[in-house]
């Protein structure tokens, strides 16, 4: 390699992040007017958000990849809302769960992630405008719904206002290498699940599956015992300095969990959006059908249906619903319109943007 082509191209990118770093800051310039045009409004706008990074996505012409640019983007974006005014986000703690990780991904490092101890108290941190999100796991594609966020669902003021998939790989944790001497197992009952065929296969006989309330609770406890291993992510290895003793060992290779971003915020269309619903039906033959056949008769696409006991009468049941669209949107504000004069009870819980990234 020739030292005098090296310079040439360093100096050319010296060159370049001048620029860069000058176009960045005008761009947080507009970012903070724009702040001051909302005048003590809602600063964090989804809908916009959205569209920045699809944009980026389609005028992008490489080499850098899609994925990164609109990462990158991503960041950018967080550090002029920033300007604008920090965000803080409740999750179910404590630092380096997957719900953190979620956070990060949707609104970027410059938003402040708070801990809380449930996700019961991450609602109510929300609702009481303490904080600004809330950012909670609402399904699994291995193990199905989380019940607990459902549940908060059917009685809280806060609105949808987005959405996160992140691919989860869970890895075995301990303080010390190898795998002798371990007695027991700590970690999320999902993700226990999540890794019930490999851990029938790897643990020695005799190990106890013990479920605590978050991985990254399991990593803090097998940090303090030399008996004791967790199953959690990177995060919580990182952060209790664990030795990997085994990664990825997720079941199902595609393992994906769909979390909720939700404030006190309605969210315009963007073409390409989600709309969540909850609706209870008469008890009577037929009714459930007749409750979602207007949806196909639209030709809306359902992207969800999940049943949970309504908590109010036994097998009384409240269904959750996911649509492709926008509420504001022909054909899913015509389908739920006749879904309306059927169903006994309908809540919508927010149209909000499709994950970007
Ligand atoms: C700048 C704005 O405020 C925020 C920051 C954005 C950005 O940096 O592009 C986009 C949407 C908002 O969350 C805006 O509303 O346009």
């Amino acid at each position: 390699m020739s030292d005098e082509l090296l310079k040439q191209h360093r100096d050319a990118i010296d060159a370049i992040d001048a620029q860069v770093l000058d176009l960045l800051n005008q761009r947080a310039s507009h970012a903070r007017e724009i702040g001051e045009i909302k005048g003590g409004g809602v600063i964090y706008r989804p809908e916009r958000e959205a569209e920045v990074l699809r944009r980026i996505q389609s005028i992008n012409r490489g080499p850098l990849p899609d994925e990164s640019v609109a990462r990158l983007f991503r960041e950018i974006m967080s550090e002029c809302l920033a300007l604008e005014k920090p965000l803080s986000i409740a999750y179910l703690g404590p630092e380096g769960t997957f719900s953190q990780l979620a956070a990060t991904k949707h609104f970027g490092h410059a938003a402040r992630t708070v801990a809380c101890s449930s996700i019961d108290e991450a609602f109510r941190l929300v609702e009481a405008r303490t904080h600004d999100y809330v950012v909670a796991p609402v399904e699994n594609s291995t193990e199905g719904a989380v019940g607990r966020t459902l549940d908060l669902m059917v009685t809280t003021p806060l609105k949808i206002c987005g959405e996160v998939v992140l691919r989860i790989h869970h890895h075995l944790l301990r303080k010390v290498p190898g795998m002798d001497g371990i007695r027991r197992v700590y970690s999320h009952a999902q993700s226990l699940a999540q890794c019930h065929e490999w851990l029938n296969r790897q643990l020695p006989d005799g190990v106890e599956r013990v479920s605590v309330a978050s991985n990254a609770e399991a990593a803090r406890l097998a940090s303090l015992d030399e008996t004791a291993c967790a199953i959690a992510g990177q995060a919580a290895a990182e952060r209790f300095a664990l030795v990997k003793l085994a990664e990825n060992i997720e079941d199902e290779p595609n393992n994906t969990t769909r979390f909720l971003v939700l404030g006190y915020q309605d969210v315009a269309p963007t073409g390409k959006d989600r709309t969540s619903v909850i609706v209870s039906a008469p008890n009577r033959p037929g009714a459930v059908h007749e409750l979602v056949e207007p949806i196909a008769r639209y030709g809306v696409s359902m992207t969800k249906f999940e049943s949970r006991p309504s908590k109010a009468g036994l097998w009384d049941y409240v269904f959750f619903i996911d649509m492709e669209g926008h509420v504001k949107d022909a054909p899913l504000a015509d389908a739920l319109a006749a879904l309306r004069s059927r169903a006994s009870y309908v809540k919508l819980l927010g149209a909000y943007p499709q994950a970007v990234i």
